[in-house]
């Protein structure tokens, strides 16, 4: 379902920290007449690596990134074609089934956003919903940590999570929550169209995306640790949801 297209390596130290791993990268944009340490060392290594280097005006790599805080860098890099939220919805038709959406609020980590994938196709999830800025987009290692789910499960980035989910309301979905201090994730029952949010490794779900929800989950702790990793966390959700939704047939 996602094809390869281009996608930005973007500022100084995830463009290092991209050119020295093994992330394929297809070019380098440095800012015409700047000059500095750290813009020294990332020539080095593109060259290092045998990459094409084109020097361009600020305005260029402005319009490249979005006009995010690129300071003179951004990588092009091999990533992957989103879907629309239309997409999403058509995935689950196609299938016959309500749709059960994730919603991830900021999820940083490329193997967690691999993960999640994994298991989300594993358990019949439409399809997934990432914001635009702040957030891992679909890279290489998130291909490589899904072993194939990117493929598989449509992704659409928005640039504004509360507008989608609220959008995602008026069209009739019923909105869950996750966090410490929510009803028992056992209870849930997730028949219907169900969009399901997981939290920011480190903040959890913001407050304004937190005053959306119809009903927030929390799956019990009986240990010391004060939460779980987020995609295990959406892995038992994902199951919760696949559970009721496709129950034993004895
Ligand atoms: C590492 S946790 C974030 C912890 C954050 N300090 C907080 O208090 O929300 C990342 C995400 O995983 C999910 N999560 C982790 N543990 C959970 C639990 N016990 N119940 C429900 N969701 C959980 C939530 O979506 C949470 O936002």
């Amino acid at each position: 379902m996602a094809e390869e297209k281009t996608d930005f390596v973007i500022g100084r130290h995830p463009a290092v920290a991209a050119l020295r791993s093994q992330q394929e990268i297809n070019k380098v944009f440095l800012q015409s007449g700047l000059k500095s340490e750290a813009i020294d060392e990332i020539r080095q290594l593109a060259q290092r690596r045998h990459l094409v280097i084109s020097e361009v005006p600020k305005q260029k790599l402005d319009q490249l990134t979005d006009h995010q805080n690129h300071q003179g860098v951004a990588l092009g890099v091999a990533a992957f074609a989103y879907a629309s939220i239309d997409d999403l919805y058509a995935n689950a038709e196609k299938k016959g089934e309500e749709p059960f959406f994730l919603i991830l609020d900021n999820v940083e980590d490329p193997h967690n956003l691999g993960s999640i994938l994994r298991t989300a196709d594993a358990s019949g999830v439409h399809g997934v919903i990432i914001p635009k800025r702040r957030a891992v987009g679909l890279t290489s290692t998130v291909a490589k940590t899904s072993t194939g789910a990117i493929e598989t499960v449509p992704v659409a980035r928005v640039t504004n999570l509360v507008n989608t989910v609220n959008d995602l309301k008026k069209r009739g979905m019923w909105i869950f929550g996750t966090d410490m201090a929510g009803t028992d994730y056992r209870d849930w029952n997730a028949k219907g169209a169900v969009g399901l949010i997981i939290g920011n490794e480190g903040k959890g779900i913001s407050r304004l995306l937190k005053d959306t929800v119809d009903q927030t989950l929390t799956i019990p702790m009986v240990g010391t640790v004060q939460s779980l990793n987020a995609s295990v966390a959406a892995g038992l959700l994902m199951y919760q949801g696949f559970n009721s939704r496709h129950p034993v047939q004895h």
